[in-house]
């Protein structure tokens, strides 16, 4: 019989299941990966992070070498992104904790290539070049607010608002409507008030996952969108999200996103739940 064994952490709390594979046997369907997230069904997270060899991953991208540990991660609704910033923080916590790695400074592939991480009480990791992409728009409860797109390996759309009530009032609970011919693959749309020259407040709305309590490669494309408008392509910010807080660097060709990481539970899955979950 195999066990399979899980933990839960969150990095600002946007939550993760995390399953080790270290012999990349596990059968992770969409299917299995949507109950496990499920948070009545489940055990409840916004997504998985699987744990295997790069070696393993036969698409992975061609920078990541095979003797990394790779984060293969999915959305909560079963699909799968390049890249997630706070499960990234979560998997490097992970990695320190389980010995599978000897120093506190190291490499993690991911489908958006390689991040380099230091783990200490909080997690840093080296996000690569936010690209400014173009703009577009984002509409919610009727209303359509004007977007900088930027790239951190995945796709977001920064929306900048007047105040503080306005971020409060929007209503989340259904996806904000967007243009698909600039986001063909969906995008991750953040909205966001500059409360100081380096302070952000945010809030974000998921691709593949819903309204969440932070979002970390959304914070870096916040941090780039808000410096973009403001014709500066280098700056550090705080954001504060309904999670927690964190603290993004930014420059031309570099980015970098520090928080926290925490795990609050580990087990092992019902064998019999896990071979239970059909298509
Ligand atoms: N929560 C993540 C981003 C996860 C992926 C995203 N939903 C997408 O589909 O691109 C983060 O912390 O960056």
């Amino acid at each position: 019989m195999v066990r399979i064994q899980f933990l839960k952490g969150h990095g600002t709390e946007n939550d993760f299941v995390l399953l080790p594979d270290p012999g990349a046997t596990l059968d992770l369907t969409a299917a299995r990966v949507r109950v496990l997230c499920d948070r009545r069904a489940g055990l409840g997270a916004d997504g998985v992070l699987r744990v295997v060899p790069a070696k393993a991953v036969e698409d992975r991208p061609s920078d990541v070498p095979e003797d990394q540990w790779f984060m293969d991660y999915r959305n909560g609704d079963g699909s799968i992104a390049e890249m997630c910033g706070n499960g990234v923080r979560v998997f490097a916590r992970y990695l320190v904790d389980a010995g599978l790695v000897g120093e506190r400074e190291f490499a993690i592939g991911t489908r958006a290539g390689v991040r380099t991480v230091t783990v200490g009480d909080q997690v840093t990791v080296g996000m690569g070049r936010a690209r400014v992409t173009g703009s577009s728009l984002a509409t919610v409860g009727g209303a359509s607010v004007a977007g900088v797109a930027v790239h951190v390996g995945n796709p977001h759309l920064v929306c900048v608002l007047e105040d503080a009530d306005k971020l409060a009032s929007l209503d989340l609970t259904t996806p904000p409507a967007y243009d698909p011919d600039v986001f063909p693959d969906g995008v991750n749309v953040e909205f966001v008030v500059v409360e100081a020259p380096d302070r952000l407040r945010m809030r974000v709305h998921e691709r593949g996952v819903g309204e969440t309590r932070s979002c970390g490669t959304g914070t870096v494309a916040a941090v780039t969108g808000v410096l973009y408008g403001r014709g500066e392509h280098s700056g550090a910010a705080t954001v504060d999200i309904p999670g927690g807080q964190v603290r993004v660097t930014v420059e031309p060709e570099a980015s970098t996103l520090s928080g926290p990481a925490v795990f609050v539970a580990r087990g092992e899955l019902d064998q019999a739940w896990w071979e239970g979950i059909g298509e």
